[in-house]
């Protein structure tokens, strides 16, 4: 599979959690929490914090999974304010047009 199959596939799994909130669900959890964005927010700092770390320790098989962690958060967090996949990857796009 992809880059780019799985992430679209992981961000379609997002947005049909957010339409349709199963019980049980870890993303449903994030869009019905108590905290409101704030809990996905604190999420993408703590999973950011723990990337920096196991930078810093030069630990590759941390690092990639908190860089797993802190990408899932950041597509519910586009998901959360409506910004698409699609969107994100024009943004990429026109940079990558600037070299
Ligand atoms: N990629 C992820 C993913 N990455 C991280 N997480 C969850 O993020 C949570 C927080 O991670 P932490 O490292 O902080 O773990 P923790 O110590 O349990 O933290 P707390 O939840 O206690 O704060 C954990 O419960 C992880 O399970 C994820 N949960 C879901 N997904 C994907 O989303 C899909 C749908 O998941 P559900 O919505 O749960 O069905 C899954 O099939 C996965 O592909």
């Amino acid at each position: 599979m992809s880059d780019e199959d799985i992430l679209d596939e992981l961000f379609d799994l997002i947005e049909e959690r957010k339409a349709e909130l199963p019980e049980g669900s870890y993303t449903t959890s994030l869009f019905t929490h108590e905290k409101g964005e704030n809990a996905v927010l604190e999420k993408v700092g703590e999973e950011t914090t723990e990337l920096i770390l196991a930078a810093k320790d030069d630990d590759t098989d941390e690092m990639k999974a908190e860089g797993a962690d802190l990408l899932y958060h950041f597509l519910v967090l586009l998901s959360m304010k409506d910004v698409t996949l699609d969107e994100l990857r024009d943004e990429l796009g026109e940079r990558f047009g600037e070299h």
